[in-house]
């Protein structure tokens, strides 16, 4: 018998095993059946579909579109029923408990709060609503057996103008339940550059962000924000192979650009099934992450929108095993090159690593000893 280091995890090890996210958006992410208990609550009469599993099915479809920006286009429904106090602490809540009940440790969850100001929230209250249904969903997580950590991201939408507003109220905010700031929404023609004083501003605080690039857009895109911008992270950072030629013999040259996110191991959020539903991608088979991770770019992996994709960590990695063959020990160097790329600090992010990822692993990883099979009950019969 091999050690199950060696062989592709089942389904059910996937799921029981320790995984950090970095890149989820809240407002991706709803449950259907809430959407529709809220829109009936707040009279948004907007929706497509009004029943949870007809409506789950719309967003995979209609986001599954091949363009960034019709994909973008479905987000109007779930920002619709994110508008009241209410709305965003149940959302977020469900976030939680949803990211613990598939072995989410550790999460990052951004969402933009300028959108979700329509029926007269402020800033503040939306982000302390959203704060306070993290911890209500840590809470509910721990009742029900799970442990789970979630910090927010603000993002600031590219087209619009309050990048350096959302970033002061993510500075505001960054030791309660904060840990950062990211910029979202079309690529082409919003450049990372219009929000400059955002960034130069989250520098001098001293602050961490993400910039989502290289997605619909490419090389140029993860340049300016890598090399303009100062971003700590990229948000997905896919068309990084555009500046890797692989050879006919299997030989592989790194651009100036690739070697630099290499060497500097800047994370890379990758997100296969959202690249291949808006076209960043062709296959799960033909992702750049296969690739990445054979060179040690630190690639990590992630979700996006669970709702429009119809996905959860568990899924993005069984694809992943299923593309690559991935092991255990492939889980495990994503899962530690995320936890090592979080915002959050140091001695946590360690602490993290070697009390909660490395123990559950190695769990995982033993569980072949003590599986019961007919082979070594027989041998051990024939033996006698
Ligand atoms: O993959 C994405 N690329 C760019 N923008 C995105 C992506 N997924 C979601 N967004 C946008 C739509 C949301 O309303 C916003 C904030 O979460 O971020
Ligand atoms: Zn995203």
């Amino acid at each position: 018998m091999t050690s199950q280091t060696a062989s592709v995890p089942s389904p059910d090890q996937i799921s029981r095993a320790p995984k950090v996210l970095l890149h989820d958006h809240l407002d991706g992410g709803l449950r259907p059946g809430t959407i529709i208990d809220i829109a009936r609550d707040t009279g948004y009469e907007g929706l497509p579909e009004t029943e949870a599993d007809k409506l789950g099915v719309w967003f995979r479809e209609a986001a599954d579109s091949g363009s960034l920006e019709r994909y973008l286009e479905t987000f109007a429904h779930t920002c619709a029923v994110m508008q009241t106090r209410d709305a965003l602490f149940r959302v977020a809540a469900e976030c939680a408990e949803d990211l613990a009940e598939d072995g989410v440790v550790y999460a990052e969850v951004r969402y933009a709060p300028e959108q979700h100001l329509e029926r007269g929230l402020t800033l503040e209250e939306v982000v302390e609503a959203v704060n306070e249904g993290f911890r209500e969903g840590e809470r509910r997580a721990r009742a029900n057996g799970h442990r789970i950590r979630v910090g927010a991201l603000l993002t600031a939408m590219r087209h619009a103008a309050r990048a350096l507003e959302i970033a002061e109220l993510a500075n505001s905010y960054r030791d309660s339940g904060v840990v950062g700031f990211d910029i979202a929404g079309a690529e082409a023609g919003f450049p990372p550059t219009r929000h400059l004083d955002a960034f130069e501003y989250l520098k001098r605080e001293n602050n961490h962000f993400t910039i989502h690039a290289g997605e619909a857009f490419g090389l140029p895109s993860i340049w300016q924000a890598l090399q303009w911008c100062g971003a700590d992270r990229l948000g997905h950072g896919v068309r990084i192979i555009d500046d890797i030629e692989v050879a006919e013999d299997g030989s592989v040259k790194l651009g100036r650009l690739a070697s630099y996110v290499r060497d500097k191991r800047i994370p890379l959020e990758m997100c296969p099934t959202s690249n291949l539903q808006t076209g960043a991608a062709t296959s799960y088979e033909d992702h750049p992450i296969g690739l990445l991770r054979k060179l040690h770019f630190r690639a990590t992996v992630n979700t996006d929108n669970r709702l429009m994709s119809g996905t959860s960590m568990s899924q993005e990695f069984e694809h992943l095993t299923k593309a690559f063959g991935y092991t255990l020990e492939d889980m495990l160097w994503f899962t530690v090159n995320a936890m090592k790329s979080a915002f959050i600090p140091f001695d946590e992010r360690l602490a993290m690593i070697n009390d909660v990822i490395k123990p559950g692993y190695a769990e995982l990883k033993s569980e072949w000893l003590f599986q019961q099979t007919a082979t070594t009950s027989g041998s051990a019969k024939a033996g006698n």
